[in-house]
C-alpha cells in the first residue's frame, strides 16, 4: 500500500527536500502502531518501514509511537538520521497525507510560555493596565515567561471547547461563572527540547542547537475574560490552561539555517548570559498567516520577536532548573509593528472584540525563506471552537 512520492514538487512548495519535517502518523489498517513519519509535498514517509527495509542503526528510533527517543538521542543522531532519511526519498515508502491519521507528535513535558514580542506586549499593557507603562520595567532585561500545563497540550487538528470560568465586566459588582466570552487566539513559534540537561548546569546561548531538536507553530488559545480577572498578581492560569494547539510537524532546527536573521537592536545593557552579539544570528524569518474560516486576518513576522529562542533557553536554565527531553517553550505572541501584522484578536480589535464565536476554525500556517529560494514551511495548526459543556 506504499508508494512512490511525488518526484516533482510544485516550486515553492513549503514541504520540499530542504525542510522534511517530523511527525508521528498511523494508518487505518494499523491504528494502534503509531510510527515516525516525515513529509514530503502531500506525502508522508514512513520512516519506520523505510528505515526496517535498509536495516538501519536507527529503525529502533523510527518505530515509537512518539518523537521523544528520536529527540533524546542528540544532534549527532538527529544529523545522521536526516541524512538517512534524504537517501529514502526516492523509494516507494510513501503514503499519502490524507489516508494518515496525525497525531500529538511528541509527549510533551514540561510547557512554557515567553512574552518576547515588543509590539504584543505594548499593545497588550495598553489594553490592559491602561495609565500604566505599557512595558514592565523587567521587560528590556529578561525574557518574561510562565509555566503552562504541559498536559493539556493537543494536536492540530483537535477541536476546542469554549471554556468556562470566572469573569468580572469592569462595571459589574461581583464576578459571575460561564463560558468564556472574549476567547482569543495566540500566534506563536514553538521550540521542542531534544537534549535534555540536568540540574544546576545553565545552557548558554552557544549551546542551542545542541538542545533543540525542532520548531513547531503554537496557538496558545486565550480566555481574555477569564485572564484579565484571574491574573493578578500571578499571571495566566485558568484563562490559557484549557488548550495549547502544536501543529503535527515538527520542523529540524538547521532547516531555517538560511533564514537566520539579527533581533532588533537592543536598547538596554543585557547581563552576560542574555548577551547575544557574539552569537549566531537568533531571529528567524518565518512569516506567519493566521485564518479564520478562511480569511487571512493577520501575517505576523517572527522576525521582529525582541527576545529569541536562544537567549529563552539561557534563562529557563540559569537559574538551575534542568531541562528534559519533550519540554515545549513558545515564543509569545508574534505581533509585528503594523496593524495587520498582529498575533491576537485583543490586539486585532483594540480589545473591543469581536472574539471566536462557537463554529470557527483558526489556521496558523508559516514558512521561512530556504537557500535557493526554497521555502521551509511549518505545519499548520489547526483548531475549532465547539460550545461551552455547560450544565
Ligand atoms: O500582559 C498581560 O497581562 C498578558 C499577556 C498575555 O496574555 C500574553 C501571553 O500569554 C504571553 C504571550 O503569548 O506573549
Ligand atoms: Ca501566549
Ligand atoms: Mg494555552
Amino acid at each position: 500500500m506504499h508508494v512512490h512520492s511525488p518526484s516533482e514538487l510544485p516550486e515553492g512548495d513549503p514541504f520540499g527536500a530542504a525542510t522534511l519535517p517530523y511527525g508521528i502518523f498511523s494508518t487505518p489498517d494499523a491504528p494502534d502502531r503509531p510510527r515516525v513519519g516525515v513529509r514530503l509535498g502531500d506525502h508522508v514517509l514512513d520512516a519506520a518501514a523505510a528505515a526496517a527495509a535498509h536495516g538501519s542503526a536507527h529503525a529502533g528510533l523510527l518505530a515509537q509511537p512518539t518523537l521523544n527517543a528520536l529527540m533524546a538521542a542528540g544532534r549527532p543522531v538527529w544529523e545522521a538520521v536526516r541524512r538517512e532519511i534524504r537517501g529514502w526519498l526516492q523509494e516507494p515508502y510513501f503514503l499519502p497525507l490524507d489516508a494518515v491519521t496525525l497525531h500529538l507528535p511528541f509527549e510533551v513535558a514540561d510547557y512554557v510560555d515567553f512574552y518576547a514580542s515588543e509590539h504584543h506586549a505594548t499593545n497588550v499593557g495598553r489594553i490592559f493596565r491602561p495609565g500604566m507603562d505599557p512595558l514592565t520595567p523587567n521587560w528590556k532585561h529578561l525574557p518574561i515567561g510562565y509555566h503552562g500545563r504541559a498536559g493539556t497540550v493537543v494536536v492540530s487538528g483537535t477541536d476546542v471547547v469554549r471554556p468556562q470560568g470566572q469573569r468580572k465586566a469592569p462595571d459589574a459588582e461581583l464576578p459571575s461563572f460561564g463560558p468564556s466570552l472574549r476567547l482569543d487566539i495566540e500566534a506563536e513559534v514553538g521550540f521542542v527540547v531534544g537534549t535534555p540537561a540536568p540540574a544546576a548546569t545553565p545552557v548558554p546561548i552557544g549551546e542551542f542547537r545542541e538542545h533543540v531538536f525542532g520548531v513547531c507553530l503554537v496557538n496558545d488559545w486565550s480566555a481574555r475574560d477569564v485572564q484579565a480577572w484571574e491574573y493578578v498578581p500571578l499571571g495566566p492560569f485558568l484563562g490559557k490552561s484549557f488548550a495549547t494547539s502544536v501543529s503535527a510537524w515538527i520542523t529540524p532546527l538547521e532547516a531555517f539555517d538560511a533564514a537566520r536573521t539579527a533581533p532588533p537592536e537592543r536598547t538596554h545593557p543585557l547581563l552576560p548570559y542574555l548577551d547575544d552579539s557574539a552569537a549566531e544570528p537568533g531571529g528567524i524569518d518565518l512569516r506567519i498567516e493566521v485564518r479564520i474560516n478562511g480569511e487571512v486576518v493577520s501575517r505576523p513576522p517572527f522576525a521582529s520577536m525582541y527576545w529569541t529562542a536562544a537567549q529563552q533557553l539561557a534563562h529557563m536554565t540559569v537559574n538551575g532548573a534542568s531541562l528534559r527531553t519533550g519540554d515545549l517553550y513558545a515564543s509569545g505572541t508574534v505581533s509585528g509593528p503594523e496593524p495587520d501584522q498582529l498575533g491576537c484578536l485583543l490586539e486585532l480589535t483594540q480589545g473591543k472584540g469581536p472574539y471566536l464565536a462557537d463554529g470557527d476554525e483558526v489556521v496558523l500556517t508559516a514558512w521561512a525563506p530556504g537557500a535557493d529560494g526554497a521555502r521551509i514551511g511549518l505545519g499548520e495548526v489547526r483548531g475549532r471552537i465547539l460550545p461551552a459543556r455547560t450544565a
